[in-house]
């Protein structure tokens, strides 16, 4: 379970401060689909970047499984995202001279598992999302579906209980998103907490449950994006 209390975060523009997000207090249970939408520059990818413990630099608390994220060190903070997290971007964020199985392994060799392990759980995840032939090709060889299909092997390669996304299907044509969609929702069937934030009405109306910002505070069910 995920806990945000009256989360606010500022950004410094020269002497200028920008309240960017508004004492956010967002509950999500394990296993939920989230989507987060709202206008650009409504402070949906800064709220994410604190979901997805890649910034803990706000006031308020956060509990993930019952862990005050604050109270981490760096180093703890640094392994309690990798075991915790997966993360899934626009535009892929691939290593271009890797090829799709050292991409997808690359974080189970940060956590220094053998090389042979690491090649079986990796052709497992990429079966999983549907692009095991791929594994010894690079990605630039390989359509914008496909290279978001390896990101998202990536994230869940470590088996995290949460995938967080930015935006994933935004690069991507409307037949493809909705591959992408079904490789999303396919892994959120099977437990894992997903929380997508996305400009696309077809894409936000697939969760279970969608969260509105504007302005950096969240909006009631009734507010039209
Ligand atoms: N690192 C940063 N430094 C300074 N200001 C920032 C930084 N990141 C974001 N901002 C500002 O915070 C506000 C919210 O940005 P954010 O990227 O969270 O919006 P968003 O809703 O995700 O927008 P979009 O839909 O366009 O991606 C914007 O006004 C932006 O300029």
């Amino acid at each position: 379970m995920l806990e945000l209390k009256q989360i606010n975060k500022f950004f410094m523009h020269g002497k200028e401060k920008q309240h960017v997000l508004k004492d956010i207090s967002i509950t999500i249970n394990d296993g939920e689909f989230v989507a987060i939408m709202g206008h650009s520059g409504s402070g949906k990818s800064t709220l994410l970047n604190i979901i997805g413990l890649l910034d803990r630099d706000f006031s308020g608390s956060y509990l993930l499984n019952g862990r005050d994220t604050r109270a981490l060190s760096k180093k703890q903070y640094t392994r309690f995202r990798n075991e915790n997290v997966g993360w899934v971007f626009q535009n892929f964020k691939l290593i271009d001279n890797m090829t799709v199985a050292d991409n997808v392994g690359l974080p189970l060799q940060y956590q220094g598992k053998p090389h042979k392990e690491i090649r079986r759980i990796v052709e497992d995840v990429l079966a999983q999302v549907g692009i095991l032939d791929k594994a010894d090709t690079y990605p630039k060889l390989l359509s914008g579906g496909q290279q978001q299909r390896v990101a998202i092997a990536r994230a869940i390669v470590t088996n995290p209980n949460i995938v967080i996304a930015d935006e994933p299907t935004g690069a991507l044509d409307s037949a493809t998103t909705i591959e992408i969609m079904d490789v999303f929702r396919r892994l959120n069937a099977a437990g894992t907490t997903l929380i997508i934030v996305t400009h696309d009405a077809s894409v936000g109306e697939q969760a279970e449950r969608l969260i509105k910002i504007l302005d950096g505070q969240v909006m009631g069910a009734d507010y039209e994006i």
